[in-house]
């Protein structure tokens, strides 16, 4: 049966979940505040020396190839690896995927390990489903629902839930769909949100018992806040302390009552 995000962010602040966190230079402060506030424990551990070791102990991993470079890369497969081992959730950010062949091939390979969730916006959902993207570096430059199809077909032929974000969210694991509505048009005006909800979705995977729901959640409340905060800010710098004020203030009810949820029925 499946779990709302009602039940997940219940079960999410009563037991906080401590999460291992490959993320960019960018996003890795950002990111941590955002965990923390809507009741994760976020921990930023990335060398090779520890990743592996650290992910055993960790109740998920999340890898984000924003600001790539081999050492990195050697700590996103060992953390992998750690996942694996102990049989925990995976959830990979395809920073900027289109942009170079070496984010071409480095994604590859990492989609290849079998991530539990693929969590981009719809330039690099594209790009990841094998179809011209629009994107302009880290920055999506395409409508969600052209990504859609390709986010169902990327679910399918690597087995993991596909989160595409942007105006109005859609999250498939090939079968299933969903659309989720809410926001604020100054969150892609915010640096590392996306991240941010990358790495929120792996604490959501950690408890949840199923990966689709465990995204929903995630989604859900990023939305639910992102609305909340919009209200009253008067641009993309006020946004951001209300929005973290958000994230905390949610409530497991806010998230039936707030996001606006579509049960989008895939092809
Ligand atoms: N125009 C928009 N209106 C409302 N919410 C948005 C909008 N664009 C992005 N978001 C939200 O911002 C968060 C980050 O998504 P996105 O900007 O697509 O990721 P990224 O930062 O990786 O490009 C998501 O919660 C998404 O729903
Ligand atoms: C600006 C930037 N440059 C490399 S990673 C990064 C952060 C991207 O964050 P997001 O994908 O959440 O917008
Ligand atoms: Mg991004």
């Amino acid at each position: 049966m499946s779990q709302s995000p009602e039940t997940l962010l219940t079960g999410l602040r009563a037991t906080p979940p401590l999460v291992q966190c490959i993320t960019n230079y960018v996003a890795m402060n950002i990111a941590a505040n955002v965990m923390l506030a809507a009741g994760a424990s976020p921990a930023m551990v990335s060398d090779v020396e520890e990743a592996e070791e650290f992910a055993g102990i960790a109740g998920a991993v999340t890898v984000n190839i924003g600001t790539l470079s081999p050492p990195f890369v050697a700590g996103m497969h060992a953390a992998i690896r750690g996942a694996r081992g102990a049989g925990r959730p995976w959830v990979l950010d395809p920073v900027a995927c289109q942009a170079t062949a070496y984010r071409r091939a480095v994604v590859q390979a990492l989609v290849a390990e079998g991530p539990t969730i693929i969590r981009g916006n719809a330039s690099e959902i594209l790009s990841l489903a094998g179809e011209a993207s629009r994107g302009q570096g880290v920055d999506g430059r395409d409508p969600v629902a052209a990504a859609e199809e390709g986010a169902r077909r990327l679910a399918r032929s690597s087995g993991a839930v596909v989160a595409v974000t942007g105006e109005v969210d859609y999250v498939t694991d090939g079968e299933r769909a969903v659309r989720i509505g809410g926001g604020s048009p100054f969150m892609p005006m915010n640096t590392a949100l996306g991240c941010s909800l990358t790495c929120l979705c792996g604490a959501y995977a950690a408890v949840a018992e199923d990966a689709f729901d465990a995204a929903v959640a995630g989604l859900a409340h990023f939305a639910v806040a992102g609305a909340k905060a919009d209200e009253g800010a008067s641009g993309p710098g006020s946004f951001a302390p209300r929005f973290l004020d958000a994230l905390a203030a949610v409530t497991p009810a806010d998230l039936s009552r707030g996001a606006i949820y579509d049960a989008a029925v895939p092809a």
